[in-house]
């Protein structure tokens, strides 16, 4: 299934602020906690609604509700907790499940070193949350290790996708959407995403790295 490519100009306008260079650990949590929003506000759009009859002021009436879905929010650590909140903003009641990768700076590999998810994931709806899609190997991972335990609605919700990555997760997983803020140019030697955010990870935990600041 595609990327998609989030034009909401909400979307498009804090996009840009993100790519200021020399931003604060401040702005930077705050953009990527009100993107988190907006990605999951469109990643749920297909949610089934069911009616239920509730006492409201003036008598019964009918409203609708979610069908009985049951959510997990699955952040890739490190930076995917900086979209965690953004998302449980929308999703109140979401389970959340964790996955520990750390991409290897020579083989750009995604190193495993932690995972815990919640039960069910059989019946559940799954929200992978990660700033960056690089060369897509860590959401890949995390896609196989929810598969393998029989996750079957797998959504991705990313701030910045590369070309490459698009392609390599489109090939590996095609059942699987991803909704991005942004889909930029290419990745350089060194794996980072032009023009990109720089290292999402130290930007979001504080731990600076002068080469992609
Ligand atoms: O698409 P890929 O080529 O796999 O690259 C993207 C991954 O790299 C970054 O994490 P990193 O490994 O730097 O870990 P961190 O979040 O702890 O900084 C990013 O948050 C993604 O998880
Ligand atoms: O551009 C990139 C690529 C991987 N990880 C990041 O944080 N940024
Ligand atoms: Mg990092």
């Amino acid at each position: 299934m595609p990327t998609i490519d989030v034009v909401h100009p909400l979307v498009k306008h804090k996009i840009g602020l993100l790519r200021e260079a020399g931003i604060s650990t401040k702005k930077f949590r705050e953009l990527t906690h009100e993107l988190a929003r907006l990605l999951a506000y469109e990643a749920t759009a297909d949610f089934p609604l069911q009616k239920t009859t509730i006492d409201c002021w003036s008598g019964p009436v009918e409203v609708d509700e979610i069908a009985g879905l049951k959510v997990t929010v699955v952040p890739i650590l490190r930076a995917g907790l900086g979209m965690l909140d953004g998302v449980l903003d929308m999703v109140p009641n979401a389970k959340i499940s964790v996955v520990g990768l750390s991409r290897n700076h020579e083989t750009l590999q995604p190193e495993h070193y932690f995972e815990k998810f919640v039960g069910h994931l059989d019946q559940r709806t799954a929200l992978i949350v990660d700033p960056m899609l690089a060369t897509a190997g860590s959401m890949i991972a995390t896609i196989d290790l929810l598969k393998e335990r029989g996750c079957k609605d797998i959504r991705a919700l990313v701030l910045v996708a590369a070309p490459e990555g698009v392609a390599a997760l489109e090939k590996a997983h095609p059942d699987v959407r991803c909704w991005t803020a942004a889909i930029d140019s290419h990745l350089n030697e060194l794996g980072y995403i032009i023009p990109g955010l720089g290292d999402a990870g130290d930007k979001i935990f504080g731990t600076k790295d002068e080469e992609t600041r």
